[in-house]
């Protein structure tokens, strides 16, 4: 198999979804997909990079150009062999070959990829593209398109590619085929298959890309709910519909996917995943351990409790998951589950309390954040957080039925476990926003709680 282009590994090291930040890479090339249009050669590089701590597989599409490509400088990632290389998200060639392969269940040559056609739904065809600006882990392209129900569509690429199901497409695509709107409707994915000597049968298949309509004018939960706090606006109303929307969301997840009853030793494993990862935390998270005790008699008490049933769920829910849009109210997104946990765990039936953990420590940190900005504002703000947490859970029990008082020592464990990972994230990601998950974990395994 051809070298990576040298121009293409120094690209990637400054690129925002490149995991090894700081490392030079040590890139291999393990599949391509191969498409061209226009006179447009497009490569879909399939790269394993080992500069880590950990070998990564990444999915980096190159679009090769006789002649530069107008108002894409940004996009340029050099030249080689007397071509332009640009990355191919920016470049309309790209996208045409994405759409038509996914709209014609058909193929990109060169390697073993096919798209799969959601039934119901034609994305249509590009009117024009831009690459999606907002921080991402992934690579989004929002195209206006032409030829479907939708005049705009959003098309998903993971950078990041692994053997098996990305439970971003398996539950949303899901949940849409089921007929709910509380996600955006989807229109198609893309499915990749690259060699693998670590499997018996020699070959990984993955998802590559995934297809959804486009909510315009829609905006976060997170900002919602921020500005609400912060002119200390009444929240309550929304925080129930929120909390409906969430369980509508689980209803749906618990009909089209397996639900399995929770047994003794599925909680014992629950709660033992709780134990590591406060282990994992605690050793890169100082302050986490004066609280250790505390923490693990919570975690204690949720292991005698009883757990209700296992089912699909969102599996790193909180506010930023979440568009407000005036014509359907909340819809959910991003179910690809926690990025610091590994896939294979990702993808398992699981407790629906993890959810509504999540969702309560969002509300936690809209407070949080606001008491860092203006420390005078921090005792209306947790005013404000309890109110949205307590309406959220009024809105969840109504539409669900379940007596989530009745769980109360497995959904504090949850709430616990989320503020451990939360202490872990920040530390990586936002140093100066520890003190969050750091108050919180003190709280929830505090006297109130032993
Ligand atoms: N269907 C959609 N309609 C409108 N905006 C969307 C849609 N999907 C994602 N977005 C926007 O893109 C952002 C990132 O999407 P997300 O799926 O969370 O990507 P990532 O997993 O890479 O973070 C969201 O916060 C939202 O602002
Ligand atoms: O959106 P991601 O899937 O990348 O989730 C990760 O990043 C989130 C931050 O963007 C992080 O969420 C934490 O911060 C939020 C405020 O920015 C807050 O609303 C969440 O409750 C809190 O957990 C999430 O934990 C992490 O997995």
């Amino acid at each position: 198999m051809s070298a990576v282009p040298p121009v293409l590994a120094r690209w990637m090291a400054r690129q925002r979804w490149y995991q090894a930040k700081g490392a030079e890479p040590a890139v291999r090339i393990v599949g391509t997909l191969e498409g061209e249009t226009t006179g447009v050669r497009v490569t879909t590089f399939l790269l394993i990079d080992e500069a880590g701590t950990e070998p990564l597989l990444y999915q980096v599409p190159v679009s090769f150009r006789s002649e530069a490509l107008p108002g894409a400088d940004g996009a340029l990632i050099g030249e080689a062999d007397g071509l332009f290389l640009y990355d191919a998200p920016h470049d309309p060639a790209y996208v045409d070959l994405l759409l038509s392969a996914i709209s014609s269940a058909g193929r990109l040559d060169g390697a073993d990829a096919h798209a799969t056609g959601h039934p119901s739904a034609d994305p249509g065809t590009r009117v024009s593209s831009h690459v999606f600006a907002g921080e991402q882990s992934n690579t989004s392209i929002v195209v206006e398109v032409d030829g479907s129900v939708v005049p705009q569509t959003i098309v998903k690429l993971f950078r990041l590619v692994h053997h098996g199901e990305n439970p971003d497409v398996t539950l949303q695509t899901g949940i849409s085929a089921a007929g709910s709107d509380r996600v955006p409707r989807s229109f198609g994915v893309l499915t990749g298959s690259w060699p693998d000597t670590g499997r018996a049968d020699g070959v990984a298949v993955g998802h590559l890309a995934a297809v959804q309509e486009f909510l315009p004018g829609s905006e976060d939960a997170w900002r919602v709910a921020l500005r609400a706090a912060a002119a200390g606006e009444d929240f309550t109303a929304k925080a129930a519909d929120l909390g409906e929307a969430v369980a509508e969301v689980h209803e749906t997840l618990a009909a089209v996917f397996p639900t399995v009853p929770t047994a003794p030793a599925d909680i014992a494993d629950a709660v033992a995943l709780m134990r590591s990862r406060l282990a994992m935390a605690v050793a890169e998270v100082p302050g986490l351990a004066d609280h250790l005790e505390a923490i693990d008699a919570v975690y204690e008490r949720a292991a005698h409790a009883e757990w209700p049933a296992q089912q699909r769920v969102h599996g790193d829910l909180h506010l930023g998951q979440v568009l407000w849009t005036q014509a359907r109210g909340w819809v959910v997104i991003d179910f690809e589950g926690e990025p610091l946990r590994p896939m294979s765990e990702r993808s398992r039936p699981d407790i629906a309390l993890r959810d509504v953990a999540g969702m309560l420590r969002s509300f936690d940190y809209v407070a949080g954040s606001l008491g860092q900005e203006d420390g005078a504002g921090a005792a209306g703000a947790s005013a404000w957080a309890v109110e949205g947490r307590d309406a959220f859970i009024d809105g969840y029990q109504r539409r669900s039925g379940a007596d989530l008082a009745a769980h109360r020592d497995v959904l504090d464990a949850f709430e616990l476990d989320k503020a451990v990972y939360e202490t872990l994230y920040e530390v990586r990601n936002r140093p100066t926003w520890l003190g969050i998950p750091l108050a919180a974990v003190a709280r929830l395994a505090g006297p109130t709680n032993a």
